[in-house]
Formats: C-alpha cells, sequence, structure tokens
C-alpha cells in the first residue's frame, strides 16, 4: 500500500506523462518526446542508418571484386560469391529492421477485460469487448503507414474495412476464424502515441478457452517483448493463467510479465477491505512472478503489478476526446485508478522499450558487425595477396631493367667496334676515294682552291654513302632530323655522330684539318712539309739516330761501307717519296760534317740527278698525283682510328 501511495503521489508531482486538467476530465499530452518509447524509435533510426552504411559498404567491396574479377589471383569467383552474399543478408537484415516493433501481448481469462486495456491504451474503442467471450482470435493492432484503418485477416492483402468496434467484431464472426489466426487491425499512427513509436498491442482469447497453449506461444510470443497478464481483481489468479505462464517461461528465458488486477473499481463498492484485498493480491502475485516463475526478484516484482479500471480509464481517454461514452459515472477513487493506469503505461514503456533495443537491435548489431568484419577481412585478403602479387611484378621489373642494361651496353660496345672498323676500313680506302675524283687539275691559285674544295665534298659524300650503306642501323639510329640536316665542312655526317660513341666523336670531327697543303702545294714540295708528308714519326727517328751514330764515326773516310750505302739509299728514297729537295741539301750539309765528303758527294749526285728528273716530270698530272697523295695523307684520320688500330692502320697504309 505505501507503494501504491508514493507512486500515486509522484504521479501527482508530474514524474509521469504529462497530464492536464480539463474542466474535471485529464488530457493526455499526445507529444511523447520525452517518452521512453523514443529509446526505442532512436536506436532503430540509428542502427538503420549504419545498415545503410554497412549495404553500401558491402556494395562497393562487391563492385570492387567485379572490378578485378579477371585476376583469379587477387579474388576468386568463390570470394565474389561470399561476398555478393552478404548483399542479400544486409538487405534482409534490413527488411526485418524496418518491420521491427515492440510487441505486447495481452493473456488473461475470458472477459477479464484484455481488449479493454488495449482500447484504453490507444485512447479509443477499437477492439470489441463486451460480456462473455468476445475475442474469437488474435487481434495484432498496429500502426497504419497510409493513415487509414483497415484490418487484413491471416494470408490475406483484402483490406477490410474498419470503421468501428462493432464492425470489425461483426467482421470477425462474419469470416469464423480459428482461434489461432490472426487479424492485423491497422489504425491511423497520428491517433495513438504508441503506435506512432512502433508499438504493437496483440490481443488474445481467453487461455482459459483453449487447450492449444504450445501453438498459442510458438506463434505470437516467442517475438513478444511484454507480456501482460490481465487479471481479475474480483478473484485471484487461476490456474489457467499460472498455467500459460509457465509454460511461457519455458520457453523464453526471462520474458518480462506485468500482472494488471483489472475491474479493480469494484473495490470502491467495499472500501473497508480494499487495503486488505489489495496486499492479498498483490503478494500472491509477486510470488507468483518471483518464486513460482522466477522472471524477477520480490521487488522487482512489486514495480510490475498494478490495481486498475480498464474500464474507467477508457471511458475518461474517450471523455478527453469528446467521443460518445455509455456510462459516464464514475465511481469513487477513479482518479487514483486512472493514475495508476498511467503509471502502468509508464512502467510498460521503459520496460517494452529496452527489452526491444537489447533483444532486437543487439542481435542486429551483432550481425552487422559480423557482416562488416567478414567483408573487411575478404578485403584484406585481396590486399594482401595484391600487394603480394605487386611485390613479385616489381622484382620481374627490375629484373628486366637489369637484362636491358646489360643487354645495352653489350649492343653499344658492339655497336662501338662495329662503327670503329668501318671507319678504319673507309679511311683506309680513303686514297682510292680521291683517286677517282677525276675533274681537271690546273695550278692557278683560283682554281687550285675550287678543286680542293670540290674534292673535299667529293670525299665527304663518297665517304658518307659508304658509310650509310655499310651502317644502315647506325645511320637509322641517328633518326631523320639528323639525316636531314645540313652537314658542314667540319661536322661528320650527323647519323654517325649520333651513333658513334662519345669518344670517338671528337676525332672524327677533326677529319677535315689540312693546314699544310696550301704550304707544300705554293712551294712545290718544298722541304717545310716533309715530316708531315713523310709519314710515321719513326723515319724521322731513325734519321737521328743515324745522325748521332755518324757523328761517333766522324773522319773515317774512304769507299762506303754497307751501312753507309743502305743509309744513302733510304735517304735517297726519303727524299723521292717526300718531293723534299732543299731539305735533303739540308740533310747533306749536316752529312758532310758527319759522314765526310764521299757521302756528301755522292748524295749531291743522286739529289742532282733527282732534282733534273723532278723539274722534268713536274707536269699538270704529275702535280695532280701529288696532290691527290697529299691530299690523302694529309686527311689521314689517325686520331679518329682506336689506338689499338693505329699500328695496323699504318701498317696497311
Ligand atoms: N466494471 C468493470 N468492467 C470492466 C472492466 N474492464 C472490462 N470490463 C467489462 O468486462 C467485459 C469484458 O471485457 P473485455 O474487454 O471484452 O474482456 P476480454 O478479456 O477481452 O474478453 P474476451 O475477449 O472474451 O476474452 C466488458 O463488458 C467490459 O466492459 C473494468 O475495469 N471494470
Amino acid at each position: 500500500m505505501a507503494a501504491y501511495v508514493n507512486r500515486t503521489i509522484s504521479m501527482m508531482a508530474g514524474d509521469g506523462p504529462h497530464i492536464t486538467m480539463n474542466n474535471g476530465t485529464h488530457r493526455v499530452n499526445m507529444s511523447n518526446v520525452d517518452s521512453p518509447l523514443q529509446i526505442f524509435v532512436r536506436a532503430k533510426k540509428k542502427i538503420n542508418d549504419i545498415f545503410i552504411e554497412i549495404d553500401d559498404y558491402v556494395k562497393d567491396a562487391v563492385t570492387f571484386m567485379h572490378a578485378v574479377a579477371g585476376d583469379s589471383s587477387i579474388a576468386s569467383a568463390q570470394d565474389l560469391t561470399n561476398v555478393e552474399a552478404y548483399v542479400s543478408k544486409v538487405q534482409a537484415i534490413r527488411e526485418v529492421l524496418k518491420r521491427d516493433h515492440m510487441k505486447v501481448a495481452f493473456f488473461g481469462r475470458t472477459s477479464n477485460g484484455k481488449s479493454t486495456v488495449i482500447n484504453a491504451m490507444l485512447h479509443d474503442k477499437i477492439l470489441p469487448s463486451g460480456i462473455g467471450h468476445t475475442t474469437n482470435c488474435f487481434l495484432q493492432v498496429e500502426g497504419s503507414d497510409t493513415n487509414e484503418s483497415f484490418m487484413r485477416t491471416e494470408g490475406s492483402e483484402e483490406k477490410l474495412s474498419v470503421q468501428s468496434v462493432s464492425q470489425l467484431g461483426h467482421a470477425l464472426c462474419a469470416t469464423r476464424l480459428q482461434e489461432c489466426s490472426l487479424v492485423h487491425v491497422y489504425w491511423p499512427r497520428e491517433l495513438c502515441a504508441l503506435l506512432r513509436d512502433d508499438v504493437v498491442l496483440v490481443d488474445s482469447p481467453g487461455v482459459d478457452v483453449t487447450p492449444n497453449l504450445d501453438e498459442w506461444i510458438d506463434k505470437y510470443c516467442l517475438d513478444a517483448d511484454v507480456f501482460v497478464l490481465v487479471a481479475n481483481a474480483e478473484s485471484t489468479l487461476m490456474i489457467a493463467e499460472k498455467n500459460f505462464f509457465h509454460k511461457v517461461s519455458t520457453k523464453i528465458s526471462q520474458p518480462n510479465i506485468f500482472i494488471l488486477n483489472n475491474r479493480w473499481d469494484a473495490s470502491a463498492s467495499e472500501p473497508e477491505y480494499m487495503d486488505q484485498v489489495r496486499s492479498q493480491h498483490a503478494n500472491r502475485c509477486v510470488d507468483f512472478l518471483s518464486r513460482e516463475l522466477r522472471v524477477c526478484t520480490p521487488k522487482e516484482a512489486e514495480e510490475r503489478i498494478f490495481f486498475i479500471s480498464a474500464k474507467e480509464a477508457l471511458l475518461t481517454r474517450m471523455r478527453e476526446r469528446e467521443k460518445p461514452v455509455s456510462s459516464p459515472i464514475l465511481a469513487d477513487g477513479h482518479q487514483i485508478r486512472y493514475f495508476e493506469f498511467v503509471d502502468f503505461e509508464r512502467k510498460f514503456e521503459e520496460c517494452i522499450s529496452q527489452s526491444a533495443v537489447r533483444t532486437k537491435f543487439a542481435q542486429h548489431s551483432r550481425r552487422g558487425k559480423n557482416i562488416a568484419a567478414e567483408v573487411m577481412s575478404a578485403l584484406e585478403q585481396m590486399k594482401a595477396s595484391k600487394v603480394e602479387k605487386q611485390r613479385i611484378l616489381q622484382e620481374q621489373l627490375t629484373a628486366i631493367e637489369e637484362q636491358l642494361t646489360s643487354i645495352t651496353r653489350q649492343m653499344k660496345e658492339k655497336i662501338g667496334k662495329m662503327v670503329s672498323l668501318t671507319l678504319s676500313q673507309e679511311i683506309r680506302r680513303l686514297s682510292a676515294l680521291v683517286d677517282e675524283y677525276d675533274t681537271p687539275f690546273r695550278t692557278e691559285r683560283s682554281a687550285l682552291e675550287q678543286y680542293k674544295r670540290a674534292l673535299h665534298r667529293h670525299v665527304e659524300s663518297g665517304l658518307g654513302s659508304r658509310l650509310k650503306k655499310r651502317l644502315p642501323h647506325v645511320h637509322h639510329l641517328a633518326g631523320p632530323q639528323a639525316r636531314g640536316s645540313r652537314q658542314c665542312d667540319n661536322a661528320p655526317p650527323a647519323a654517325l655522330r649520333g651513333a658513334v660513341p662519345a669518344q670517338l666523336r671528337q676525332p672524327v670531327r677533326r677529319l677535315p684539318r689540312r693546314p699544310h697543303l696550301q704550304i707544300l702545294l705554293r712551294d712545290h714540295g718544298a722541304h717545310t712539309e716533309i715530316p708531315a708528308v713523310m709519314g710515321p714519326p719513326a723515319a724521322t727517328t731513325d734519321v737521328v739516330r743515324l745522325s748521332n751514330g755518324g757523328a761517333a764515326g766522324a773522319g773515317a773516310m774512304g769507299p762506303l761501307s754497307a751501312e753507309e750505302w743502305g743509309m744513302v739509299s733510304r735517304f735517297a728514297l726519303s727524299a723521292l717519296t717526300s718531293q723534299g729537295t732543299m731539305g735533303g741539301l739540308l740533310l747533306s750539309g749536316l752529312l758532310l760534317k758527319t759522314v765526310g765528303w764521299r757521302v756528301v758527294v755522292v748524295t749531291g749526285a743522286v739529289y742532282g740527278a733527282l732534282y733534273a728528273y723532278e723539274r722534268l716530270t713536274w707536269t699538270a698530272k704529275a702535280q695532280e698525283r701529288v696532290f691527290k697523295r697529299q691530299y690523302g695523307a694529309v686527311n689521314d684520320v689517325r686520331p679518329a682510328v682506336p689506338p689499338d688500330r693505329r699500328g695496323h692502320h699504318r701498317n696497311g697504309l
């Protein structure tokens, strides 16, 4: 009783739903922002948003796997199938989530007032109620998405009109439904806060009129968040009621059970026993919940037992809505009973909201977490295999690069040798190229300049075309730009320049240098150019060494020794080859001092004869021959030939 009084005071202090007095009636504020049901509403929205993200994530994963499907080393067909299966799983969860609601089921004996309690909670007379066995089947009241009221029988899509409770009752009778069948009653959400917040209320036939309790439980109780046992306060808990909840507690772990001792308005007629009766009922109910069913502690059970008058609560709310009521007279203490009814609603809302979030959404969140983790794991595996593949590719790439570098180096060396050999061979036959040039030769200065330039062009073009022919690939490598570019006198062909290794390019550029040629021709083979014309420096070295040897034997007159004759012959030959008579004379003077007069006389005679011969044979043809030989010698591109081939080249010439 003390708890009852405290609860009532608390309600009146405003801890419960907002209630306002209006001309002696109560008005329930329909704004349910502070309702405990909002815990479920907000949680549902949040988890729905999370599943939208999971859905996007899984779909992205599928799209990605389709993109890499061609590469079986990254994702196999089985991987793809596995991840695709998650799309339908997520879709299924979202569908269930959409239908997820808080479900409360009302049970009790016939005529205890189950339908009246539901109507009072819905603030309207929706379900049929009356004396005797009224409810013939299970009736599930839920919010209508279209804001229209209608009903549907089980397995049918046909919308049956429900304009009033009498019509509904009449319709139910007409259809002759089985007690175990279900009728859905859709009622506009905006007319009821409970329906708006996704609460579904299930009415049932009396537990005392059926032997099919197990079937009931299996069909309608397993997903219920809260059970309400509507008992009759005028009697005590019956075995049929207890039996039913014993069955429920064997099938459902820790069911949330509220006990409403209805028809408490009857106590108003016997106020002297009211407290005793209340206490007796309360104790039995606490004992039933905590000791028999073991679904809660005695203290928790006290918070689950209420003494109400559903009929008065419904009347009050019908008046509030200015709906016609048949029995406007309310018994004494109706306000206190009404407050207790409201208190029940508050406790019920808290319980059903928390229970539904825990049982329904916890399960969803577990499944969502698993799906996300499994998809992520599949992607991680793909990532790992892709990284591994990338690493292998990188290694292969590095190996190929090294191979290419090696091949390129070898090819460069081969090309370098080939170019070097070809150049060497072509330079060796340069004199033949010079000889091929047969334009008339004239010794006038201007004609000589012209002849020289033309001969140079002839040599260049001949050499160029032969190199192109023999080194087509090298020529090709030089590119069309280089091939089309104008070649200047002092530069080698562009193609050659591009292909020839760098160390060979510099000497080739020096190819046309011929500074001594003009002096030589002007002086008609005079002394100044002897060393250059004479060829290899070795010859000069020999002369010097001979001179030194001569100094050692100075004053030794008489017939020429074999060695002296040899020397004279070589000297004469040199002179003949060089055409340098003045140089010979100078050398003669030098020899006079070193080898004696006989050698000098003989040498002088030889040179005299040679001079005469030279004078006589110094025709234009001879001059042309000499010119060409000098041209060839001066343009000897020994520097262009690699050092290792110079000896060979010299010998070849
Ligand atoms: N005095 C009084 N009468 C009530 C109360 N609640 C319900 N009744 C009446 O009891 C009768 C049966 O009420 P119902 O709501 O139909 O009871 P029920 O448990 O749904 O009955 P079934 O549907 O047949 O199982 C009706 O005539 C109601 O008006 C109450 O708190 N006080």
